[in-house]
Formats: structure tokens, sequence, C-alpha cells
């Protein structure tokens, strides 16, 4: 039997709700704040959660993914005594399967539930079913998994579709999967950069042309998508296509067939598309920078990238298979990590996703020499900078030793006294170490622009003067 939790502060509501679960056939467990709520789903896998939206200081609508992280990848249904259309639609971006508004009745909670679930069983049958080949693709985060299950259901449709990532998340790669895992597999996988296609022979490129059509159209040319005939055509960065080659391609997609330039007779190819980008595409129609139509065709069937600071769990695996590889690559023993290192790299940012983690990596292992294990201090200086910073920011909340003695050195003295110092102290003066470590660096590369310094740490003028004076660095003299 279906596993229910309802989680919810109003104890009135959570006694009736079970009640009416229970005349449906259901035990609903009931929490009545979030924090109790989220340690029952860590004590056993749930296939439901009802998460109100107001819960005391939380929000609902913020735990939507940590919820659907939780062990049985429970789905979610919010449930709101409001029925505010912006919690309503964000709710459903964030993954959702429903908003019901308070007081639900008998009969749309029964209808809602059961669609649910039977939806919740046939997505279980069809993954226990299909055999889904992840080729390179590395990580184990309930978030990752959650990406590449909808690749396997996807691959086997015959849909369009789009990949949503920031950029290194991948997009390329889960395309490649897309394809490898269709009936299209032993056919060819098409790659077309739109960011560099140039936009003079954009239309010659990708729908062919006949010889002599200009100067240097010497033979005929097949184009793209006719090369992509009975394969997969992707077609990387499609927010960077021109107007016109957007107008060209919607009629590609929807009839299949095209006619080369200067050519008489069309021609028809059966080719999947599977598109990314990066960019904001709804911003972007919203700005007449890409055509509604062409978007409305190609957002059937999207897959979601998450940004690898949003799954910190795949970080380890990722940097130790680069690890191998580069070290294979470059004929010298693979290197060990040690925790200050892997730490780190969990802490870190990383606005260019898995792309930047192997960059790092590989500046690491360069940077480490013939040492057989890699520090933190392996890492590169801009990183550091940027885990220095955090950490300063956030030493209130999260100062330990073992993570800040590897980023910078602690004083030489910190434990040399008889009597172990207070953590106050202690916390004091490594504060006191980070930031002035952090002001160089900061003054340095801004060489002295105290109006660039402000931006860059976020801080006003008198306070960067204050602490410019309490650490006695000079900006006007930066090297
Ligand atoms: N989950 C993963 N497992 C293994 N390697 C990965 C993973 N995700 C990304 N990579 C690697 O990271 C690099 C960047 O990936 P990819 O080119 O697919 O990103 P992208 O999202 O298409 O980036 P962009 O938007 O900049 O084109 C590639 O070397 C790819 O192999």
């Amino acid at each position: 039997m279906a596993r229910i939790l309802l989680i919810d502060d109003a104890q009135d509501f959570c006694l009736i709700f079970a009640t009416m679960l229970k005349r449906l056939g259901f035990d609903c467990i009931t929490s009545t704040s979030l924090e109790a709520g989220l340690q029952e789903l860590e004590k056993n896998p749930f296939d439901l959660v009802f998460l109100d939206v107001y819960l005391g200081a939380h929000s609902g609508l913020d735990h939507i993914a940590g919820v659907m992280n939780s062990p049985g990848n429970p789905d979610v249904i919010i449930i709101s005594a409001s029925g505010s259309g912006k919690n309503a639609e964000e709710a459903i971006q964030l993954g959702s399967w429903d908003f019901l508004v308070k007081p639900v009745s008998f009969t749309d909670l029964e209808k809602c539930i059961s669609r649910c679930l039977k939806h919740r069983e046939a997505k279980s049958r069809f993954i226990a079913e299909s055999t889904f080949h992840r080729g390179p693709i590395i990580g184990g985060s309930p978030q990752l998994l959650r990406a590449i299950q909808w690749v396997g259901i996807v691959a086997r449709s015959k849909n369009n579709v789009l990949i949503l990532g920031e950029t290194g998340t991948g997009k390329e790669l889960f395309a490649r999967a897309v394809h490898e895992n269709s009936e299209r597999s032993s056919q060819s996988f098409t790659v077309v950069d739109c960011t560099n296609l140039p936009t003079t022979l954009a239309q010659s490129i990708l729908f062919g042309h006949e010889k002599g059509t200009f100067t240097d159209a010497k033979e005929r040319r097949e184009g793209l998508f006719k090369q992509a005939d009975g394969g997969t055509i992707f077609l990387d960065e499609i927010a960077d296509l021109d107007m016109t080659i957007q107008k060209a391609l919607l009629r590609v997609l929807q009839d299949h067939t095209f006619r080369p330039l200067s050519s008489r007779n069309e021609v028809k190819s059966d080719f999947r598309l599977v598109a990314a980008t990066n960019r904001d595409l709804p911003q972007m129609v919203h700005d007449g920078t890409f055509r509604q139509d062409l978007y409305y065709r190609l957002k059937s069937c999207i897959i979601n990238l998450p940004p690898l600071r949003e799954r910190v769990d795949d970080i380890a695996p990722l940097a130790i298979h680069y690890m191998k590889k580069i070290c294979k690559e470059q004929g010298i023993p693979k290197k060990r990590f040690s925790d200050d290192y892997l730490q780190a790299l969990r802490e870190y940012h990383w606005a260019g996703n898995v792309r930047e983690l192997i960059n790092t990596v590989n500046h690491s292992i360069s940077n480490s020499f013939d040492a057989k294990t890699l520090h933190s201090y392996h890492l590169s200086r801009e990183l550091r900078v940027c885990l220095v910073k955090n950490n300063v920011e956030n030493a209130d909340q999260k100062l330990t030793t073992d993570f800040i003695q590897p980023l910078s050195s602690l004083p030489d003295d910190h434990f040399s006294q008889e009597e172990l110092p207070t953590f106050k102290e202690v916390r004091k003066k490594v504060v006191s170490q980070l930031e002035a470590e952090y002001l160089l660096e900061l003054v340095n590369r801004t060489a002295g622009d105290i109006k660039a310094a402000c931006k860059v740490a976020g801080l006003s003028r008198a306070r960067l003067y204050e602490l410019l004076q309490k650490h006695e660095i000079d900006y006007k003299h930066a090297s």
C-alpha cells in the first residue's frame, strides 16, 4: 500500500486529512512541523508527500526538491490555504505533481491521489523494464538519477527534446545519451554548434545547396539535416540561431522537408531533434529574440540538468573519475584526495559546473608535481580566494579548524601555549588572518581601485576602509 505523509502545521487539518485518507484506504502519517516531517522522511521511504506552503518560518515551496530527493523519491503535492496563482505556478515549476487549495473535497482528493499513484506506478514499471545505458555519465546524486531516469523515458519516445542547464552541466553528454538509448542508436548523431554557425552560410550548412548557388559552391552540398536522416541532430546552443534560421527550422520541424538553396526539389529527412541551451528561452521569447512558435514546438519534452552545486554528492565521484583519466593520459601514477581537498571542492560554487571541475582537477594535478596526495593548497589561487571569502562571510556559522587549516595555515603559535586557548580566541585569530589574506588578494586584483574592490567584495566603502585600516593594508600601493 502507498505510504503517504502530510506536513502541515495546522493540527486540526492533520486530523481531518488523516481521517479522509483512512476512508480512502490509506494510512497517513502526519507531521506538524517541517523539521519533524523531514525527520520522518529520513526514517522510511514514502510514495507521496502533501506539503503545506506556510510552515512557520519556512515555505514548503523551498523544500519540494529536498522532499523529492529523500529516500523513495516521493511525489509531492502542495496543499495550501491560499489559492495564489503565483505559488501554484512556482510549485508546478519546482516539480510538484499538483497544487490543492484547502478545504479539499473528498472527491478531488481521491482523484488527485489516484492519478498521481497510477502515474508513479506506470513510471516505475517502465523504468524497471527499460535498460538504460548511461555511458560516460558519472554521478549518483538523487538529482542526477532523476534526470537520468527521465532521459530513459524520453529517449524511447519519438519527441523532440530540449535540454536546459547551465554551461558545463553535461547537456551534450545527455543529448548523446538520448540518442544512444533511442531506437536510432545505430544511426548517426550529428552535432551542430549554433554559436559558431556563420549567419550567411547557416542555411546552406543546415539545409544544403545546389552546385553554383554562390561563388564558392563548387559542389552540391547535402546539408546537416539530410545527413541526420534516420538519426539524431543535436542543435547545441539553439538560442544563438538567428531569426531567419529559426523560421526555417520551424517549418522543417513541422514537415521534415526542406528545400536546399537553389534547388527545385524538396528534400525529406527523418531526423530526431535534440536541442540544448543555457539561456532563458521564455525571457528571450518575451524580448522578441526567440520565436514563440519554435519555443512551443521544442518545449514538449524538457530535460532539466541541475547545476553541480545543487548535487554536491556527484562532486567526489566526478573528481576521482577525471583524476584517474588525466593521470592515465599523462602517464603518471594516480593521486589520492585529502579530506580537505574534497571538502574544498564541495564548498565551491562551480559556476562552470563539471567542465570547471575537470579543469580544476587538471590544474591541481599539475600543481602537485610528484606529491601523491592532492591537498586544498594545490587548488588554483582564484578558487582558494573564493573559498576564503566564503569562509570569512560565513565564519560565524561554519568555522571549523579542520576546514580552514588547509586553506590558510593557522598562525604558527596557534596551540603552542601551555593552556588551550578558548575557541573564541582561536576563532578571532583565524578569522583575522583570513580577512588579511583575502584583503591583500582583493587589493592586488583590483589594482588599488577601491570602487572595484567594494563591488567584488560586496562591502560598503566605509566597511572596506575600516578593514584595510585594521589590517594596515595600503590599497594605493597594490602590486
Ligand atoms: N555527469 C557527468 N559525468 C561525466 N562527465 C560529465 C558529466 N557532466 C558533464 N561532464 C563533462 O563535462 C564537460 C562539459 O560537458 P558538456 O559539454 O556536455 O556540457 P554542456 O552543458 O553542453 O556545456 P555548454 O553549455 O558550455 O556547451 C564534458 O567534458 C563532459 O564530458
